[in-house]
């Protein structure tokens, strides 16, 4: 059995990793952290789990790192700096937050408008999107997992530009996520009177910070710059990212690309016709991919679904750790859709 902690456990992302974790083979959780609810046992804080024999909520230095194999950081962007920064440097940490994601802390700073922390500890991190990274993850002290946005669109744009099957200057991503993907301590624009009778656009003009983790792997792809025009959208839906990308390329070579990048993979399938729903993928860690002919000629619509919880945080992020822990990679994470 491997020895875990999550930090960060009275989160969303936290309790997700509890959620599928509890199902695990060779991973047991030794213990979980809190900040303002440290000292109270996980069910006064998620009734859902009161059934699970689980360590108390503590706060991070009263954990026992020398116990670990390894240890979930699912905290806020830069505490996750601060923390990761003082951790003894043999000890394996998947990271949720978009801390450790750019290679660059250059652009660190530009997007998330802040010096980075821990300049010194992100050349050995590796970015989280396993079905590209996964011999470098497997060998990976850190890993940073990806944005759910951005894990979402790179699914659907990667392999096109790679293929050289889209125009890399002619790609739109039209996004829609639920709230869940801003995490528990809710603000106005994520109250329920708010959000749940409505639908608006956000991080739009170029501004949204998934626009560096887009920048970085597409231009890496691609061999050469690439800049998307990306318009996320919060809509009401617990969990989900739905991902419409317009771009400039034959329907059957973009499906020929696509089926050719994820030939085998367990979590990511392209289907053999339709369009996916998150309604097909709540509560896996898949991601499902549909493609179809635009009515203008030689324009594709490609369309992706994940689970931000799942594929896009927690689930992507025990899929990592089983692969730097040496484990199957799907250990933990066979779990069927929830439906409706
Ligand atoms: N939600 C999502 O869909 C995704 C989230 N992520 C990233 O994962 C990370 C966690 O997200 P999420 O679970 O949604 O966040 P939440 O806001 O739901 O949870 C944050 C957690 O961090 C703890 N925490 C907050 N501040 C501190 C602090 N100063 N010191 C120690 N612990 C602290 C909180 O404890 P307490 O409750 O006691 O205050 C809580 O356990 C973030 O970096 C997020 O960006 C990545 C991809 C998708
Ligand atoms: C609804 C909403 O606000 N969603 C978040 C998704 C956050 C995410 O993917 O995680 P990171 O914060 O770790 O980048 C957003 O678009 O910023």
């Amino acid at each position: 059995m491997k020895n875990v902690a999550i930090l960060g456990a009275s989160g969303y992302t936290g309790a997700e990793l509890i959620r599928l974790l509890a199902g695990h083979p060779s991973i047991r959780i030794g213990a979980l952290s809190a900040n303002s609810k440290a000292g109270r046992p996980i069910e006064k804080v998620f009734p859902h789990l009161d059934h699970l024999d689980l360590p108390e909520l503590v706060k991070i230095e009263e954990i026992d790192l020398s116990a670990l194999d390894l240890v979930f950081c699912a905290l806020p962007h830069r505490t996750s700096q601060s923390v990761i920064k003082d951790f003894p440097r043999d000890l394996k940490v998947v990271d949720l937050s978009a801390d450790f994601r750019l290679r660059d802390p250059a652009e660190y700073e530009r997007w998330y408008g802040t010096q980075h922390l821990a300049p010194e500890v992100q050349p050995e991190a590796v970015y989280g999107l396993t079905e590209v990274y996964r011999d470098e993850i497997s060998k990976a002290r850190l890993v940073a997992g990806t944005g759910c946005n951005a894990m979402c669109g790179l699914f659907v744009l990667r392999p096109l530009v790679a293929a050289g099957v889209a125009d890399p200057d002619d790609l739109i991503l039209d996004l829609k996520c639920g709230p869940t993907g801003a995490g528990r301590s809710a603000t106005e624009r994520l109250l329920y009177a708010e959000l749940a009778e409505g639908a608006s656009a956000y991080g739009y003009g170029g501004t949204h910070r998934h626009l560096g983790e887009f920048d970085q792997e597409l231009s890496l792809a691609a061999g050469r710059d690439v800049r998307i025009r990306f318009t996320p959208h919060l809509v009401p839906m617990n969990r989900g990212i739905l991902a419409t990308a317009y771009v400039k390329g034959d329907a059957r070579e973009v499906r020929n690309a696509l089926e050719a990048a994820y030939e085998g993979e367990r979590f990511v399938h392209v289907m053999p016709e339709g369009l996916p729903s998150t309604m097909s993928v709540r509560g896996s860690n898949l991601c499902k991919i549909g493609v179809a002919e635009d009515r203008v000629p030689g324009r594709a619509l490609v369309v992706g679904a994940l689970d931000n919880l799942a594929k896009g945080s927690s689930g992507q992020a025990i899929q990592n750790a089983n692969l730097m822990l040496g484990l199957p990679e799907e250990a933990g994470l066979e779990v069927v859709p929830v439906f409706p």
